[in-house]
């Protein structure tokens, strides 16, 4: 590809393009070790280094355009000055693969809780009625069928851009974070689809108060196609809000999900065993395997999409009630004592609170929590998760979770801390997660629930050389 089409829309700053149009470019790359001859290497200041810092050596790989932020003079390559390399990378990595997402049907749905376990409902709903699906998100990519491990919940763009190029399935359904948003990671991509699971606090290490966070993840919503449509569940505070924003702003069809009678999908009906809604006239029951109310609004969301691609009416009610559940997401293990484990991956406030009340509800006569604080992420909702914790369960055991940069020693004192401060007679602090676990079980009686919360799938502990098997793992 000429120079010139890989920079179309590109807002230049400054740079030399008209002695440079007709450079061909065989590549693009944002690592400098993965640069080849004739790539475009585009400089990121990251978070933990400055890609500005690897010109020379993705020079020396072979790089023919430099792309970065500062005023760079005397590279042997052209140089071209950009407001945000980010931006950059996702509209040159979009005209390099030919604007992949124009061509095809993309599903971006955001939120802070719900995004994986709607994606894969409506994953089950599209593949029975015989369409193929590329899903994006936190517990893996899957691309024409083939598995591919993610990094990111939201891949870089240029990941991202690749993807959708690669894909020959009839849907993609990705989930994007707010880190992804951010970062531009799906700036260039063209939305068939948004869909708003809720919000709640999250992530306020990264984004300074509810309000920017809220402002970020409206942000997807600018990148519907003209036809395109937003879902959003509306009996979530912010999903009502963002309706109200998005009716003056924007000409995209709206559909909302909620108990109001203004909803489209209206939910006449919720119980833990299942929810009733009013299709047309009609009142329809939905009944997932998977328990609990939140992933009663999540198979919700899930449907009304469904109806919204023209899926036929009854298809979508007898797939989402065969829906056995996600990976790590509300997982029930009958243990041989007589008592029930569950495998969960919440991390936020709310996500605790909607597992332990489901555990309620499915039955359990005691409940014992399993849970830890990520090192590094968003510690200002500790305290809350804490208080959650202690109110609801009957007995609580604080454990590690991911480390990340923070060392072992300190994040045991910090879990001393919040628990002395925050916690009640009920909790111990068992650092070693397959100790607590182990020891959870061990306490057990027939009719107890252990609920382990945090790592859901995820077969490692950040920075924990103890920890290599999923929770599941553990128990079974
Ligand atoms: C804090 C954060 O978000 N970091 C993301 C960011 O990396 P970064 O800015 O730290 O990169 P960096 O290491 O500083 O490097 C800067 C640049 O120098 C380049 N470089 C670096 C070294 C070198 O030798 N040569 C070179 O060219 C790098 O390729 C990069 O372009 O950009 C990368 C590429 O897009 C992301 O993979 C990375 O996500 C990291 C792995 C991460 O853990 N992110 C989390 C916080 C995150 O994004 N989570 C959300 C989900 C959140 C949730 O819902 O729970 C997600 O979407 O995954
Ligand atoms: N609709 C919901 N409302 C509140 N909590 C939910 C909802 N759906 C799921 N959860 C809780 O959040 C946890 C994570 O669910 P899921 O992976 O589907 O969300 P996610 O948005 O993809 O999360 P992440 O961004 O952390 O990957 C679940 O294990 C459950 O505890």
């Amino acid at each position: 590809m000429r120079l010139h089409h890989l920079l179309n829309k590109l807002k230049i700053e400054s740079g030399d393009m008209d002695n440079n149009r007709s450079i061909v470019v065989s590549g693009i790359a944002d690592r400098s070790m993965d640069v080849k001859k004739g790539f475009v290497f585009v400089a990121i200041s990251g978070f933990k280094t400055n890609g500005h810092k690897y010109i020379n050596e993705a020079i020396c790989n072979g790089a023919s355009v430099i792309i970065g932020e500062g005023d760079i003079a005397g590279l042997p390559v052209p140089y071209i000055k950009v407001k945000n390399s980010r931006k950059a990378l996702g509209v040159i990595a979009s005209n390099f693969y030919s604007n992949p997402s124009k061509k095809k049907n993309v599903i971006g749905i955001t939120g802070t809780n719900g995004k994986t376990t709607t994606s894969y409902m409506l994953k089950h709903i599209l593949e029975t009625s015989g369409l193929t699906c590329t899903i994006i998100g936190t517990n893996q990519n899957v691309i024409n069928g083939e598995i591919v491990q993610s990094v990111n919940t939201t891949p870089s763009s240029l990941v991202l851009q690749r993807i959708l190029s690669a894909s020959k399935d009839d849907v993609v359904i990705m989930e994007v974070s707010s880190h992804g948003l951010m970062q531009s990671r799906v700036e260039g991509v063209e939305f068939d689809f948004c869909l708003f699971t809720n919000m709640s606090h999250d992530h306020l290490d990264y984004h300074n108060s509810m309000e920017e966070y809220f402002r970020v993840k409206t942000s997807l919503f600018e990148k519907l196609k003209d036809n395109g449509c937003a879902v959003i569940n509306i009996d979530d505070f912010w999903g009502e809000r963002l309706v109200k924003l998005l009716k003056g702003k924007v000409k995209n069809k709206l559909y909302t999900i909620g108990q109001s009678a203004s909803s489209h999908l209206r939910i006449i009906n919720i119980r833990n065993s299942g929810i009733t809604v009013k299709v047309k006239n009609d009142l329809v029951r939905i009944c997932p395997f998977i328990p609990g109310i939140h992933n009663l609004y999540n198979a919700l969301m899930a449907v009304a999409t469904a109806n919204l691609l023209n899926i036929d009416e009854q298809g979508i009610l007898a797939s989402i009630n065969e829906f056995k559940g996600v990976e790590g997401r509300f997982e029930v293990i009958g243990l041989d004592n007589g008592a029930t484990a569950v495998v969960d991956y919440a991390h936020t406030p709310d996500a605790i609170f909607h597992c332990l009340r489901t555990a309620k509800q499915c039955g359990a006569k005691r409940l014992i929590h399993v849970f830890g604080f990520r090192g590094d992420r968003d510690s200002s909702k500790w305290q809350e998760m804490l208080s959650i914790a202690s109110e609801l369960s009957d007995q609580y055991i604080l454990t590690l979770d991911d480390l990340n940069s923070v060392s072992h020693k300190k994040m045991v004192e910090l879990i001393e801390c919040f628990n002395n401060n925050y916690g009640n007679e009920s909790g111990v602090i068992i650092s070693d997660r397959t100790l607590a676990i182990k020891q959870a079980m061990e306490q057990s009686v027939p009719g107890d629930w252990i609920i382990i919360t945090g790592k859901g799938h995820e077969i490692y502990q950040q920075n924990y050389h103890l920890k290599t098997v999923s929770d599941r793992d553990t128990i079974t």
